[in-house]
């Protein structure tokens, strides 16, 4: 894993961008995109960027079940607002919250059909404290691929900040499983603030083991991890930018 250590947040979030744009430059068509607070000023960039993304394809990594496009907690509001709106795709695919109600079996098929026939070529992944990647939460296997996830109360907890109150959070998520996102040729994952510290020391320096879902990014072989100063402090070892 390649870890880039930048003073803070804009910086790093630039270098981000600034691997997705060499990666399309040299033809990568597939975008594996994330949701969160991590990746919002990487997504200012590249809607302020002259890059076109009509040729292109994204793929997010999941949305809640429940939450129709237009409700403005949902996955697909915030890739419309932060992204799509300015610079659209020529396809972009956000797992079914709606269908996923009555057929989350169906709509996980669905998506992993979708993968299967769009590889992705460059994933973003942002970092939950515990270790998550995009909802997959300890303890979920390794090869596991789109599924419904019941949200841990520590995740509806700590998303409760974006809704007016807990009992708002959905309960469960459509998301891709962890051999999709491994399956990605590959991987830029961001983690900025010191309350990601313990989950980035674990996931570059601690043993590759599902109770730390992160840790499996150690076996993939193009993998940049981009942190600021405060992300990085827990690491033992001194990446040098
Ligand atoms: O970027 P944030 O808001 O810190 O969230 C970290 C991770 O948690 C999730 O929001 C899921 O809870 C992921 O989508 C994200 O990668």
């Amino acid at each position: 894993m390649k870890v880039i250590i930048s003073s803070d947040k804009t910086s790093g979030s630039k270098k981000g961008f600034a691997i997705f744009k060499n990666s399309i430059a040299n033809g990568s068509k597939v975008i594996g995109l994330a949701t969160g607070s991590t990746p919002v000023t990487l997504y200012q960039e590249w809607t302020e960027s002259n890059l076109d993304n009509s040729n292109l394809i994204s793929i997010n990594l999941d949305e809640y079940v429940g939450l129709t496009p237009d409700n403005d907690q949902s996955y697909h509001y915030f890739m419309q607002k932060n992204l799509f709106a300015k610079k659209p795709f020529k396809h972009s695919y956000i797992p079914d919250g709606i269908k996923a109600i009555k057929d989350p079996e169906g709509t996980a098929a669905d998506y992993n059909k979708i993968i299967a026939e769009n590889p992705i070529d460059i994933q973003l992944l942002g970092l939950g404290q515990n270790g998550h990647i995009a909802f997959n939460e300890p303890g979920t296997p390794f090869d596991s691929v789109t599924h419904e996830v019941q949200l841990t109360e520590n995740t509806i907890k700590a998303n409760s900040r974006f809704f007016n109150n807990i009992d708002e959070v959905p309960k469960s998520a459509i998301c891709m499983g962890i051999a999709n996102i491994m399956s990605a040729k590959e991987i830029v994952i961001m983690a900025f603030g010191d309350n990601k510290a313990e989950a980035v020391q674990k996931m570059v320096e601690g043993p590759v083991t599902e109770e730390v879902p992160a840790s499996i990014l150690q076996k993939h072989e193009n993998v940049t991890l981009i942190v600021d100063q405060a992300a990085a402090s827990k690491l033992s070892t001194n990446y040098n930018d």
